[in-house]
């Protein structure tokens, strides 16, 4: 095989930070990842995060950690004789709606990276909050109810930026924070832009797509809503921000830094980072009426679109293939850490067991409906566990394996009902693209099928969709492939195959449990309000 250009593509996620380098080819050449608990244990996270057992509704991670995490990847790439030389271009993604606060040394520092040092001894004091809140934080209530009454609600807010109030989402973050500190804060990015940052040795630009995820860019211009800024940040936080590009821009040169450091080449060009969703729908070859399944530490569903009708319910970014087009999104904060934590309870921390014990019970669980919402859901808002007999009675305990078809069935069923009430609905030539972690898990798969009734596919390669969808964005932002639409180059560079199909006996049944769930899920919120 030629020893022709690479392209790198990270993904800063939740619990991990991951690097996939293409070939020009588009082949996969290799695949890196540092896990944060295990890898860098001086942070002290779990599942990536720092929770507050007196502030449930808090949670963070330190920016100092992400930095540390990609001095690891880089070092482990340098000892297995990785080609830097060879990387023609980088992109990559990180966890959404994560924000980060630069003091004004902290941006003078970053121009000035010392290639003797590692980042983090560079940028030690890089942070005038050394605690970034992350999306998993639900904290700013106030600051959410507070932006929608500056627009004449909620909808309005949806109207404008794809969003209503989000607890997560950074313009609300920010709000707080900048009420809660005097520390001289110079800059603020998202966890994309971030990581962008460190690699051109200045603070990078927010893009559009993950710029959509703030409650403070109008979807529609494309540009910071003016009075958005002032009710989160006042007059500064534009400043502060820097004006957000489009997605998939040339925003610098690799800083010399890594040339000295690691061997990367002097004309080595990085394209700006996005969200890691935006990302993952780069990563792949999902056609008109596909629907993607992203099941990592948070679970997504997410597709194209081609206008933007507001909601309360649900997420609508600028499109990361076209600024005129958009991407729909549903969250579930629930995801594989829910998983987890019934597979530690029921199947000693086994996914062979667990999947053992799915298999002793039959579809539908014989009635028994399960809510897992150990955090406090995203979509809806609801926090608690919620079982039901067949009858729809609330009951309290059920045996190992109906816990394990419970959270599965309940999780996927949610998944269907949320996309269709916004219209993301499947039809005959439409596919289910599975991708993230538990995307690993054939059975899980089989439920997906089963409860959308669609058949689904998963990528060949790899389930590191974000990071793969960054190196193609590598490439094809540095118009090294003349002549190719972006679509078409996706096309030969993902294959998807053919995991499985749904079971036809199988359809009223999770229809019927569909209808359930959903009178379940509203009584519950009716009983909140
Ligand atoms: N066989 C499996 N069955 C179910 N879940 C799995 C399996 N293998 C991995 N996972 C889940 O995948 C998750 C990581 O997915 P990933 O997409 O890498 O997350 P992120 O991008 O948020 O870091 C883990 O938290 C783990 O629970
Ligand atoms: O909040 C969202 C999307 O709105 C989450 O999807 C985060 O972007 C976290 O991503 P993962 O770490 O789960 O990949």
């Amino acid at each position: 095989m030629s020893d022709g250009n690479l392209y790198l593509g990270f993904d800063f996620s939740t619990q991990q930070l991951k690097v996939i380098a293409i070939r020009e080819s588009l082949e996969i050449f290799c695949e890196e990842s540092i896990q944060f608990d295990g890898d860098i244990p001086e942070y002290k996270t779990q599942g990536g995060v720092h929770r507050y057992p007196y502030e449930p509704l808090k949670v963070t991670a330190p920016p100092l950690m992400w930095v540390s995490a990609l001095d690891l990847i880089l070092k482990k790439l340098k000892a297995s004789k990785f080609p830097f030389e060879r990387v023609a271009s980088i992109s990559g993604a990180g966890q959404q709606h994560g924000s980060i606060y630069w003091s004004v040394g902290g941006v003078e520092s970053l121009k000035t990276l010392d290639p003797a040092l590692p980042l983090r001894d560079n940028l030690r004091t890089a942070f005038a909050i050394e605690s970034s809140p992350v999306w998993m934080d639900s904290s700013t209530a106030v600051e959410c109810r507070n932006l929608e009454e500056s627009v004449a609600g909620p909808l309005t807010l949806s109207a404008i930026t794809g969003s209503r109030g989000y607890e997560r989402f950074t313009g609300n973050q920010i709000s707080k924070i900048l009420k809660g500190t005097s520390n001289k804060i110079a800059r603020i990015s998202l966890v994309s832009s971030f990581a962008a940052s460190l690699l051109i040795g200045s603070v990078a630009p927010i893009d559009l797509s993950d710029g959509s995820g703030m409650n403070l860019l109008n979807i529609k211009s494309k540009l910071w809503e003016e009075c958005l800024l002032v009710a989160s940040g006042g007059e500064k936080l534009a400043e502060m921000l820097g004006p957000p590009i489009p997605t998939n821009s040339i925003i610098g040169e690799l800083h010399p830094y890594y040339q000295v450091r690691y061997g990367f080449s002097k004309k080595c060009r990085v394209v700006s980072f996005t969200g890691d969703n935006p990302s993952s729908l780069a990563g792949l070859p999902a056609h008109p009426g596909d629907i993607v399944i992203s099941l990592g530490t948070s679970d997504t569903l997410f597709l194209s679109l081609s206008e933007h009708v507001p909601s309360l319910m649900g997420h609508v970014f600028v499109s990361p293939l076209d600024p005129s087009n958009y991407m729909g999104l549903l969250c579930y904060k629930n995801g594989s850490l829910a998983r987890e934590r019934v597979r530690d309870i029921c199947a000693e921390g086994s996914w062979d067991k667990f999947n053992s014990l799915l298999e002793k019970t039959p579809p539908g669980n014989n009635g028994v409906i399960g809510m897992y919402f150990f955090d406090a859901e995203i979509t809806p808002d609801i926090q608690g566990l919620h079982l039901f007999d067949s009858n729809s009675n609330p009951i309290t305990e059920i045996a190992h394996e109906q816990q394990v078809r419970a959270i599965l069935e309940g999780q996927i069923i949610a998944k269907l009902l949320h996309s269709s009430s916004l219209g993301y609905t499947t039809g005959p030539s439409s596919r289910v693209l599975a991708t993230g972690g538990a995307s690993n898990n054939p059975h899980i798969l089989q439920l997906i099928a089963d409860i959308f009734n669609c058949s689904v596919y998963i990528v060949d390669s790899t389930s590191n969709s974000a990071c793969l969808g960054a190196a193609i964005r590598a490439i094809f932002s540095t118009n090294v492939i003349p002549d190719t639409t972006y679509p078409e180059l996706v096309e030969r560079a993902v294959k998807c195959s053919f995991a499985t199909e749904p079971r036809s006996e199988l359809v009223s049944l999770y229809r019927n449990m569909l209808l359930r769930y959903k009178q379940l899920e509203e009584s519950i919120l009716a009983a909140k309000s």
